[in-house]
Parts: structure tokens; C-alpha cells; sequence
């Protein structure tokens, strides 16, 4: 709950989240469960202290300091992760929890790699995963895409595998797509988007859709390498947009949609602090994007808790939030007649609050 007169407004928004990790919804507590249940063992306390309990990891993912001292913890947590059910289960403690908080239609990112790595075929993943975007529509309402990533810190070979099999699985395939989109994750600097240009070639080609993390931790160049050399649709973080007005002008005629993670950047000081993170900035050069949670386990919440953190620094307007989430809607990857239930309620919501 927040202090903000708007929060009933906030907790009702019909939201649409397009940047969130499946993987990044693994909270201490299903680490150990899931390491109990599949006999994983996990570092030792006297290893790293923060392994005694799921309290003290909780505690120690207060203490991140850049995007790589977090992602040591991401990648280690996964050790957990075996079974196509413990797959379900990490999707499904996301969509129920996203639910409460408003969330209409998710479209959400998964590691194949983080996984097959560890012997885990890619069809457990997904079907797993998939299993979760199934269940969260008939029992919550709550349409979804799947969006694989590629990690852009391993040998861009192990991408184009990734993509040889999704592509021999038959997740890309017309009839039935499982994965609707291309994603890069990961280690952002030094790993540039340029080097997956061939995956996101073929992608277009195969009409899948193309977002990137860039300008999270990398400069501007990061951004229009994803653009130009991935025909990015969508850019992932994207706050450091504000350094380059003359590339920001071309996002805002490309109509490009930031995928905009206010509490992440907190967490991983990419800013010390909400009021820090373009928001205000972005809106009034008209500058499209979305507000998500990231990796809701790490980073201090799930997307309302961002709506509210935004609505604390910024103070907005009923009606620029009206902006926000209208633009969430249109800028995702669902069909037309979907975007048109979710503007109603959208109307519903913002007429509601108006008037009463
Ligand atoms: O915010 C992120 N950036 C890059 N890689 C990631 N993998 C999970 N979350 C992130
Ligand atoms: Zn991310």
C-alpha cells in the first residue's frame, strides 16, 4: 500500500507487463524448498553466509551493488530448478502474484540457456513454462506471450543453438506459436547487441517479434546497436536514452517502447534513487513505455509496488497515468480485440475514479 490518494486508481489499473524474468520470480523461500525437494545442495553458510536461511538471502539481495553482483545470485539460485513442474510452479507463483496486483496480460522473458546448460532439455523448460501461460488464462484472465532470451556473456554460438532449437521444436511454428518473441539479457556491457544480429535476422524473418535489454548499464550506442542491428521493436531498461536527445528523437518517431524497471535500477544502482529514473522526462518528450517489476524476487516487488514507487517520486496526474498504461497496452504483442478489452477497462477505471 502506498501513502499516494491514488493508490485505489493504481491497485485497479488494468496492467500490461512486458519486462519481467520468469526466472527472476524465484524468491528465497522457493530455493530452498526447491533444493530440499530435488536434494540440490546449496552453497554452505560458512561458503556465503547469505545461504544460511532464505531470511538471511532475502537479506543479503538488499546489498546489490551493479547488474553482475546480482546476477551471481541469479544464476546460482536456478541450481534449484529441475523438473518441468518446478518450471510451473516459478511461472505460476509469477501469474498469481501478478494477478493480485492488476496484471491483465504478461509478456514474459525466460533463460533457455541458464538451464540447458545444466543438462535441462529446452522442451522441460517450455513446457513448464508454458504450462503456467495456459493455466493463468483459464484460472486468472491473464493473457501472456513467452520471450526467449539469449545470454549475450556466452559464446554467441550457444545462441545460435538456442535458436536451432527452438527452431527444431517447433516453438516458433505458425499454427501453434509457443514463443512470440527474441529477447538479450544478461551482462550488458562489453557484450554488444551487434553479435546476435543473426539470430534476430532470421527472427524477423520467421515474423517473431525482437525486443533487447540496452541502455540498462550501457550507452546510448547499446540502444542503436539493438535497433539498427536487431530491428529491435522494443528496448529493454532503455533509461539511458535521456544522454542521446538525437537518438531519443528517433525512438519517439519509431514509436520504440521502453520496457522501464523503476525499482530494479534502485536495486542495481543504475540510479540511487526513483526520482532518479526518467519518468517525468520520458513523458513529457513523448517517449513511449511501460512500467515492470524485472525480477520481482530481487528487486523489492511486483509491478505495483513500481506504479507506486513512481506515483511517490513523480506525483502524476489521473491522466497522465491514463498515458502510461494506454501506451502499456498498445505497445504490446497481443491481437487487436484483446488491446480494445483491456482499453476498456482502462476507460472504466480511470471514469470511475474521476467520478466518484
Ligand atoms: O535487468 C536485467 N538485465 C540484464 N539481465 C537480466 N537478467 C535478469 N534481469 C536482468
Ligand atoms: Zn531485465
Amino acid at each position: 500500500m502506498c501513502k499516494s490518494n491514488l493508490h485505489a486508481l493504481l491497485a485497479a489499473l488494468p496492467k500490461c507487463e512486458h519486462h519481467l524474468h520468469l526466472e527472476g520470480c524465484l524468491s528465497p523461500s522457493l530455493v530452498f524448498q526447491l533444493a530440499a525437494k530435488n536434494n540440490i545442495t546449496l552453497p554452505s553458510a560458512s561458503e556465503d553466509p547469505a545461504y544460511a536461511s532464505p531470511e538471511a538471502l532475502t537479506a543479503r539481495y538488499q546489498h546489490f551493488t551493479n547488474l553482475q553482483s546480482f546476477l551471481d545470485y541469479y544464476y546460482r539460485a536456478l541450481d534449484a530448478v529441475i523438473t518441468q513442474d518446478d518450471f510451473e510452479m516459478l511461472g505460476w507463483e509469477y501469474f498469481s502474484t501478478a494477478a493480485r496486483d492488476g496484471v491483465k496480460h504478461a509478456e514474459v522473458f525466460f533463460d533457455p540457456q541458464s538451464h540447458t546448460a545444466r543438462g535441462i532439455e529446452l522442451d522441460t523448460v517450455v513446457a513448464g513454462f508454458n504450462a503456467a501461460c495456459k493455466r493463468a488464462e483459464k484460472e486468472l484472465g491473464v493473457t501472456s506471450k513467452l520471450i526467449m532470451c539469449f545470454l549475450r556473456h556466452l559464446p554467441v554460438q550457444e545462441s545460435r543453438e538456442t535458436m536451432a532449437a527452438a527452431v527444431a521444436g517447433g516453438y516458433f511454428d505458425d499454427e501453434d506459436r509457443v514463443i512470440t518473441g527474441l529477447g538479450l539479457d544478461s551482462s550488458e556491457v562489453g557484450f554488444r547487441p551487434e553479435l546476435f544480429e543473426e539470430m534476430y535476422a532470421e527472427a524477423q524473418k520467421k515474423g517473431i517479434r525482437r525486443t533487447a535489454h540496452a541502455g540498462e548499464e550501457g550507452d546510448p550506442t547499446y540502444i542503436s546497436g539493438a535497433l539498427d542491428a536487431l530491428h529491435a521493436e522494443r528496448i529493454d531498461h532503455g533509461i539511458r536514452l535521456v544522454e542521446d536527445p538525437a537518438l531519443m528523437e528517433r525512438v519517439i518517431k519509431e514509436r520504440i517502447m521502453l520496457t522501464v524497471c523503476p525499482l530494479s535500477n534502485v536495486c542495481l544502482r543504475a540510479v540511487e534513487n526513483v526520482g532518479q529514473v526518467p519518468i517525468r522526462k520520458f513523458l513529457e518528450a513523448g517517449v513511449k513505455f511501460s512500467l515492470n517489476s524485472d525480477d520481482p524476487a530481487y528487486f523489492g516487488g511486483y509491478i505495483l509496488n513500481n506504479y507506486c514507487a513512481v506515483q511517490e517520486a513523480f506525483d502524476l496526474s489521473v491522466g497522465e497515468w491514463k498515458v502510461i498504461v494506454q501506451n502499456s497496452i498498445e505497445g504490446s504483442w497481443c491481437d487487436q480485440a484483446r488491446k480494445n478489452e483491456l482499453l476498456s477497462i482502462l476507460d472504466d477505471c480511470v471514469r470511475k475514479h474521476t467520478s466518484g
